[in-house]
């Protein structure tokens, strides 16, 4: 059983549209270095103003003097496009041989960079030529005519799955987590996906064809829009090993049953709480390191937008930290090139976790990628004045500005607590836009923080105290004094873009050597707290996962109610078992209630809605009847595990549109999950593997096989599957629908008539000798059709069957004679035996208001 073997799966236009591209979006504004395109007929034409004074102010202080004109003409560049293979899907060598064997040689002549050989080049860091850089900027793919075939090729393979773009530097965060096929993965912030999917093609490469891996990966996004843009992501992998969860990460439940459950409910043997061999940790940040594709960054940029990240992207980290095994590494990484989202971050996790984690040097792990040490010393501006000392900061700024922002990590007491600045300064720094290619999220903060004189005015307004107002007059000015930091941040990395024309990205790895203690937890949590006041003075309690977040819906059930009481509750930052206080004894009476709830007297409206409002539970889809006909029908060997690998979204069991495959390492995570009273917010999870469908001549089973699920199942189907010629599977992918008399291999067309009603399989036979081995050959192409009274029905979107027709032909070097899509003799439109729907259906939530999936655009 493999995931990520289907052939492809559409892109939701949903996607596209969410993805701003502004060099693409802006015809009055050209990037800059694209001789003057989209100047026609726009005679009030002025290109993008790449210039920032207080950017530049900035990272003069950080980019070495000798370096800055590089620096600053390569940001002035449009990036140049990249993208990545997978090397779990099914074409993979295909592919590779294509770019290798075909485009490399052809698009030889279209270079455009004389400083470069290559049109298209693996990048060399990359392991197993799996990353391709392109000699060509996203603008000229679309615009150069000689280029076409190839944009189309980028286009079409991305879209099913087979290729991912990608920003290179983007690519590097993951490859330092080393991930194994058993891992288990958290991936706190994760949208719009792209390092997800390349964790799953980690996952899913080394794992043999027909075999699911142990892996796990959860992928967390707090933007509900966003998450979207993660599920649609990753459902090109075809992955039943992947869970889509919507929390603040910093929050993330940490679902340990022991708060939860009395003895008698804990089973050695089951997952006693979620803790992952592996954390992603690739932050919301400025994303200045961006700016090469999202021009608009020039204009937005400030330095109150790192500084405005700081504390979120501490807590994230964290609470990371808190959520990983001993042993097990973590990746802290950002878009940005400032030293506050990236060392003063680092530091601050190394001051907190002491002896517990070590910073990993990683500089021999990928030799061929140029990279810089980790910075140990920076100022932080603030307010159009440079700070080297948290003491020179005004009292009245100390809870805007806080010690761990700076080298040392040391501050002094003096915290005037102004909740007003905070919180604006939160807000406005976490208000993200979408740039460019939506990699990043960047904090935009034009009104506060800024070093522009408007701000100057706007603060002295707002400042009550005398001393803030005399203090604040004095902007310009500038620490003597200057801190290094203790910790051995040089094993940081840094990729800045004029190294290798890339953009810029920051990376630590880090070890958890043995379980974080309360103190180091607590204690920063509490320093934090110290200037984390909410509006009302209270100080927020908000220590960790367990308790029950603002995001959460409260459903007027009792079992929801009660676990309000574990809101203070330490979660699992801390990695000590013996927290028997007032809450896990409040919590045992909610297990009490959540077992009650297992054991069918569960309160109905839950049962409807579950405990996230606006998204559907997660239900284990044991209906017997069902289960047993879809068996009997496809004939599914006992080999193919279904006990508590199937699941709905639906409780109505009757009215199940969809059921999903879930792997068991996804399984366990459901189980637990179910028993902590359903604290994770699942949005999305598991494999479609079967639809209902209903057709006017009917069939003796309501469910068929969906498009994603069939390789995984595939070698385990007995019943309903045929094998055509190459000329017959190749009619079937052009002209969707044929009837038995017109198939060329009139034995194929006879056993086809000869099947049940209703959902069926045809695999190509082409290059198989014997047909018996076919099913289980991880190389076998086989989709899901539909047998009606006279015909046989594609069931597969165009775009997966044009995909489909390309491969095929490529792969068996097989001359199909280019056809009519009118084919006399042949229905091309639908017969009226063919089911409802006769294409791969749209996933429509099974509940209208909750499901996060969105329709496919070509379906
Ligand atoms: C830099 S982007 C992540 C990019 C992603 N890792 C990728 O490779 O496609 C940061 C993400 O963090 C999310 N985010 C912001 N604040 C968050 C929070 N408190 N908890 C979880 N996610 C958060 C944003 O919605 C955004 O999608």
């Amino acid at each position: 059983m493999g995931g990520g073997r289907k052939r492809g799966r559409t892109q939701r236009r949903h996607f596209k549209q969410g993805r701003e591209n502004v060099w693409k979006h802006n015809p009055q504004r050209p990037p800059a270095g694209e001789g003057g395109e989209g100047r026609e007929g726009n005679p009030s034409w002025q290109p993008f103003a790449t210039e920032n004074p207080a950017f530049e102010e900035y990272y003069k202080q950080i980019i070495p003097e000798e370096e800055w004109d590089d620096f600053m003409s390569m940001l002035r560049k449009p990036l140049p496009s990249t993208f990545r293979i997978n090397a779990s899907c099914q074409f993979f060598q295909d592919i590779c041989s294509q770019l290798e064997n075909d485009f490399r040689k052809s698009l030889e002549t279209e270079v455009s960079d004389e400083h470069e050989e290559d049109a298209i080049r693996p990048l060399p860091w990359y392991p197993g030529n799996l990353a391709w850089h392109l000699n060509f900027s996203r603008m000229q793919l679309r615009r150069n005519q000689a280029l076409e075939s190839f944009h189309e090729f980028l286009k079409r393979e991305n879209e099913v799955g087979n290729i991912t773009r990608q920003e290179a530097v983007s690519m590097v965060p993951p490859l330092f987590l080393n991930v194994q096929p058993d891992h288990h993965i958290l991936d706190m912030c994760a949208a719009p996906g792209s390092k997800t999917f390349q964790l799953l093609e980690m996952i899913h490469q080394s794992t043999k064809p027909a075999l699911l891996p142990s892996a796990l990966v959860v992928a967390n996004d707090v933007d509900v829009q966003r998450c979207n843009l993660l599920i649609h992501q990753t459902k090109r992998m075809c992955t039943a090993n992947l869970i889509v969860t919507n929390h603040e990460a910093q929050n993330f439940p940490g679902c340990n049953l022991a708060k939860f459950c009395s003895e008698t409910c804990m089973d050695e043997a089951k997952l006693q709480r979620l803790e992952f061999d592996r954390v992603l940790c690739d932050v919301p940040c400025s994303g200045d390191g961006t700016v090469r594709k999202a021009p608009d960054m020039w204009r937005k940029w400030n330095a109150g937008m790192g500084n405005g990240l700081h504390r979120l992207q501490v807590e994230i980290a964290m609470r990371g930290m808190g959520l990983l095994k001993v042993g097990g590494r973590m990746v802290y990484s950002t878009c940005s090139m400032n030293p506050v989202e990236n060392e003063a971050v680092v530091a601050e996790i190394l001051r907190r976790c002491g002896d517990s984690v070590e910073l990993l040097d990683i500089s021999s792990e990928l030799p061929e990628l140029v990279c810089r040490p980790g910075l140990s010393t920076w100022k932080v501006r603030d307010r159009g004045s440079w700070f080297g000392v948290h003491e020179d900061i005004p009292r009245y700024r100390k809870s805007v500005i806080s010690p761990s922002m700076f080298p040392s990590g040391k501050g002094s007491q003096d915290v005037e607590v102004n909740t007003d600045v905070v919180d604006a300064d939160m807000k406005d720094s976490t208000d993200m836009g979408e740039e460019g290619e939506q990699e990043r999220n960047t904090a935009i903060d034009d009104s506060n923080n800024g070093d522009s004189a408007k701000t100057e005015e706007k603060t002295e307004v707002d400042c009550e105290s005398g001393e803030a107002l005399t203090r604040y007059k004095k902007l310009n000015f500038t620490s003597t004094r200057t801190e290094h930091s203790d910790y051995p941040l040089h094993r940081c990395m840094r990729i800045v873009p004029h190294d290798q024309n890339s953009g810029a990205f920051f990376i630590a790895v880090l070890r958890k050597h043995s379980p974080l203690n309360e103190i180091q937890v607590v204690d920063g949590v509490k320093s934090e707290q110290s200037i984390s006041k909410d509006k009302t003075g209270k100080l927020e309690e908000d220590l960790g996962s367990d308790k029950v977040s603002s995001e959460e819906n409260i459903v007027p059930q009792q079992v929801v109610d009660n676990t309000n009481a574990v809101d203070g509750e330490q979660n699992g930052d801390m990695d000590s078992k013996s927290s028997k206080d007032k809450s896990s004894e409040d919590a045992k009476v909610i297990v009490k209630e959540t077992e009650k709830a297992q054991a069918g007297t569960r309160d109905r409206r839950q049962q409807n809605q579950g405990r996230w409002r606006g998204v559907d539970p997660v239900i284990f889809f044991k209906d017997e009847v069902t289960i047993k006909s879809i068996v009997s029908f496809y004939g599914i060997k006992d080999s193919f595990p279904l006990e508590g690998h199937l699941v709905t979204r639906n409780p109505d069991t009757s009215h199940v549109k969809r059921i999903y495959y879930v792997s068991k390492s996804v399984q366990d995570v459901l189980e637990l999950n179910i028993k902590v009273g359903e604290r994770l917010k699942i949005t999305s999870l598991g494999l479609k593997i079967f639809e209902r469908q209903s057709s006017k001549e009917g069939s003796p089973c309501t469910f068929r096989l969906s498009s994603e699920g069939l390789p995984l199942l595939l070698p385990y189907i007995t019943k309903q599957i045929l094998y055509a010629s190459a000329i017959d599977f190749q009619h079937l992918l052009q002209y969707r629908t044929i009837k038995f008399p017109d198939f060329v291999d009139a034995k194929f067309g006879e056993e086809a008539s000869a099947l049940l009603p209703g959902c069926c399989v045809v695999v190509l036979r082409e290059g198989h000798q014997d047909i018996g081995s076919i099913a289980t050959d991880p190389s076998a192409i086989a989709i899901v059709c539909w047998k009606g009274k006279t015909n046989l029905c594609v069931m597969l979107s165009p775009l997966d069957g044009e995909e489909l027709l390309e491969r095929i032909s490529l792969r068996f070097g097989l001359k199909f004679p280019k056809l009519d899509k009118e084919k006399p003799n042949q229905e091309v439109t639908g017969s009226d035996e063919q089911p409802d729907c006769a294409t791969e259906a749209d996933d429509q939530p099974e509940s209208k208001a909750s499901d996060m999936e969105i329709p496919d655009a070509e379906a």
